[in-house]
């Protein structure tokens, strides 16, 4: 009996599709090392977890699988990421077209000062992916069901969505990756500012999203990774320690840093 549900049937891998693959990546921001030599192969239409001690280098590696950290001065990063075999470090990769394909939700939900609606169509509208309002509708309705919002928000959509409660922003925030058919989805911590009820709705979801597209899911709740994920990688002091099925990392860890993680000894 282990302490960690991974029984699940749909948390068996499926697919063995390699979406994102990482070779040598090291970052730095100044001096300090956060990422150390990182090597990682990750699935399509998967659910990855990055779990590990606070400080490991979890949301630092996420944010280098859509260039997020381009955006920090002092990060640097060398190596290479590819997603379906093309750099995306490359100097012809346009950082805002990556971001479109590879989409990211935060900690705390940040719907803009819009409207429901514009929330959502705020990125088909930079990509111009609707010719027309009929169109624009279409996504902005398909992105909300999506995400689980639609039945609580159609006959407000011109309301703001920031009055929306904790657990409808953050599913606001999910339909606005979702709008412009990203094939990735990286979620840093998404629940931590949720409750229970809104915590469980999100989850639901990612099960739904990753049959479209591979999930990349930071959290600090092992037992959240062993519900919502397929494979899962242990994070400590800048180094991918250990990577595998979910139900192994859980049951059997190769590693005693992973072993001790798990069983609460360090973190
Ligand atoms: N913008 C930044 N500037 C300088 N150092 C940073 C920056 N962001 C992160 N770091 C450092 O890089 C290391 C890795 O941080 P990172 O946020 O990736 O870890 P994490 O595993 O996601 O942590 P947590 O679980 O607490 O969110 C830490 O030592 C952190 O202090």
């Amino acid at each position: 009996m282990t302490m960690y549900d991974t029984t699940r049937p749909e948390n068996a891998v499926d697919q063995q599709t390699i979406k994102i693959q990482a070779r040598n990546v090291q970052v730095w921001y100044g001096q300090k090392q956060a990422i150390k030599d990182l090597n990682v192969e990750i699935l399509d239409k998967t659910v990855t977890a990055f779990i590990g001690p606070s400080g490991c280098g979890k949301s630092t590696f996420l944010r280098c699988i859509n260039r997020m950290n381009d955006t920090i001065d002092t990060a640097r990063i060398e190596g290479e990421i590819t997603i379906d075999g093309e750099n995306i470090y490359d100097r012809r990769i346009d950082p805002v077209q990556l971001r479109a394909k590879v989409g990211m939700v935060f900690q705390k939900p940040n719907p803009f000062p819009k409207s429901i609606y514009d929330n959502v169509a705020y990125g088909p509208r930079i990509h111009g992916l609707a010719r027309n309002k009929a169109e624009m509708d279409e996504i902005v309705e398909r992105s909300l069901r999506g995400s689980a919002l639609w039945n609580e928000v159609k006959d407000r959509l011109s309301e703001p969505g920031t009055g929306l409660s904790g657990g409808q922003q953050q599913r606001l925030c999910i339909a606005r990756a979702v709008a412009t058919s990203p094939e990735v989805l990286l979620m840093d911590e998404p629940c931590s500012a949720l409750d229970p009820i809104a915590t469980s709705q999100v989850e639901e979801l990612i099960e739904q999203l990753r049959q479209q597209f591979s999930v990349v899911i930071v959290t600090h709740s092992m037992q959240q990774a062993a519900r919502v994920s397929q494979k899962t990688a242990f994070f400590h002091l800048g180094n991918l320690v250990e990577y595998g099925d979910t139900d192994d990392i859980f049951t059997k860890p190769r590693d005693s840093r992973t072993e001790a993680y798990i069983s609460g000894r360090i973190g």
